[in-house]
């Protein structure tokens, strides 16, 4: 393969083109800026559980497509690094200081894999060295570190939360890299969610602009599932399944009183993917609203008419909604205000629309309902991970470990169409991933919930009084 990438481009894409259109979007590696560095046999040759396994090491050239659906003649298109344990390592185990850092909000799963870390540098390498930062970000420079090993973190993976503290804000990527550069810290592990990995990029920019030999790996996290390009983040399916809870009260309660609504809130500030999974899951819900989807309260094919309609039919009705939908619908006052990592802050939707549709049908409809609103957002993010969700932050952690030991650097450890690869940083912040409303997935949940579409009001006919 002929690679086309200039040298000046490196740290902003690596792309390596094939015959048929392929396309590789490479990670970058130590040595595309330190000449002549020393490799080293991988350990894992010896080791009891991994040397009988035929093939495995992964080929330097495997890598995955990011489309598994393709036309017959179509061109094989990008593809991304496959993760995996390399034959020849970059770092002998003696040498490695490595740390670990959680950013953002919290997420099932987050002590998983910051646990699996620990571990597969410990047991695959023989890594010694791992250092906890307390705090996020700001950590590295403005608070204590905790030395990590297995002992240490044996059973975090029960706990939900993380034990490194996280927070938001206090990304300040000379600081940073001072405090990696003074501490010796040759491997760092990132673990957030798309605005963590953004910091992480410049991270690794300024490591590779200092010509510093320090492998930078980040591993998303998002509860949300905003992160584009993998196939879901881990923690979602704890997080779906915790919704379920939610969505069953809310539907026990709907059913055992006359008009009753029940209203159930989840986390979602851009990207509506808990609401739409915990609709999809659960069967009882009559009505999802998403950030993606706008909709309309009064009027023909509004959520009033709709409720109506589900309470005259059924005498009760589940509507779930992502914190992110109807902000459009609510006062300006908070629009322009952020948090400390520059996140547009919400207002309460669920509490907004819990009043709208009790004084609409109090005042206007004089029409007697009950309401039960129920906000399980941060028992959805705080619990520990599930089974499958546990596998997978295994996966994810030890293939950034093979990753980092391997010399690579600058990427995103994540699962594309089933299998691990490794993903420039450029690919993962680039843009947010978002429920796509004219995509089939949305279709099956309207015609799940058979709730309105809420095509904008001025597309409908023009309004009749209900
Ligand atoms: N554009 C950016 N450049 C540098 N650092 C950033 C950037 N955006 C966010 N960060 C830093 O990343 C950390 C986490 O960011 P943020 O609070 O947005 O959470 P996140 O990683 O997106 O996770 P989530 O939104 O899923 O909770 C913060 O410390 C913040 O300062
Ligand atoms: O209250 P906090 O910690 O800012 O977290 C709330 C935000 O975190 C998220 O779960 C993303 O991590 C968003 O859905 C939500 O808006
Ligand atoms: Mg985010």
């Amino acid at each position: 393969m002929a690679s086309s990438a200039s040298s000046d481009e490196i740290s902003k894409r690596k792309i390596v083109n094939g015959p048929g259109d392929y396309v590789l979007e490479d990670v970058p590696h130590l040595s595309d800026y330190i000449p002549d560095l020393p490799t080293y046999p991988n350990p894992l040759q010896d080791h009891p559980a991994y040397s009988v396994v035929k093939q495995y090491f992964v080929h330097v050239d495997d890598s995955v497509p990011q489309k598994v659906v393709v036309h017959k003649d179509g061109p094989r298109g990008i593809h991304f690094r496959r993760a995996g344990a390399r034959q020849k390592v970059y770092f002998q185990p003696d040498d490695v200081h490595a740390c670990i850092v959680t950013c953002g909000g919290l997420c099932p799963g987050l002590n998983t894999v910051v646990r699996e870390i620990v571990c597969g540098l410990y047991h695959m390498y023989g890594v010694k060295k791992v250092l906890g930062i307390d705090g996020g970000y700001m950590g590295f420079y403005a608070k204590n570190t905790v030395c990590l090993d297995p002992k240490v973190v044996n059973v975090i993976h029960k706990r939900g939360g993380t034990i490194l503290g996280t927070s938001r804000g206090g990304h300040d990527t000379s600081k940073i890299v001072d405090s990696i550069q003074d501490r010796g810290i040759n491997q760092v592990y990132i673990i957030g969610g798309d605005g963590t990995q953004r910091g992480a990029a410049l991270i690794f920019e300024e490591i590779r602009r200092r010509g510093l030999k320090v492998s930078v790996a980040g591993i998303p996290k998002t509860i949300d599932n905003d992160i584009p390009v993998i196939d879901k983040s881990f923690g979602f399916d704890t997080a779906v399944e915790e919704a379920q809870r939610a969505i069953n009260a809310a539907h026990v309660e709907a059913e055992s009183f006359e008009n009753c609504i029940g209203l159930v809130k989840v986390m979602g500030r851009y990207s509506g993917f808990i609401a739409m999974y915990a609709t999809l899951a659960s069967r009882d819900v009559d009505c999802c609203l998403i950030p993606e989807s706008p909709f309309y309260l009064e009027g023909p094919g509004g959520l009033f008419e709709y409720i109506e309609k589900r309470l005259k039919e059924d005498g009760h009705m589940v509507v779930v909604i992502a914190e992110g939908a109807g902000q459009e619908l609510l006062s300006e006052s908070m629009q322009s205000m952020t948090d400390a990592s520059g996140n547009k802050l919400l207002q309460d939707v669920g509490l907004w629309l819990s009043q709208r549709i009790k004084d609409y049908f109090s005042k206007e409809r004089k029409m007697p309902i009950n309401l039960k609103y129920i906000d399980p957002t941060y028992m959805i993010r705080a619990i520990p991970s599930n089974a499958s969700d546990n596998v997978y932050c295994t996966l994810l952690a030890q293939s950034a470990v093979h990753g980092a030991m391997a010399g690579y650097t600058g990427f995103t450890s994540g699962l594309v169409n089933g299998r691990h690869t490794y993903i420039p940083f450029n690919r993962i912040i680039e843009k947010q991933n978002k429920v796509v409303i004219t995509d089939r997935m949305w279709a099956r949940l309207l015609s799940s919930t058979n709730q309105p579409s809420f095509l904008s009001a001025k597309d409908v006919e023009p309004s009749t009084p209900l």
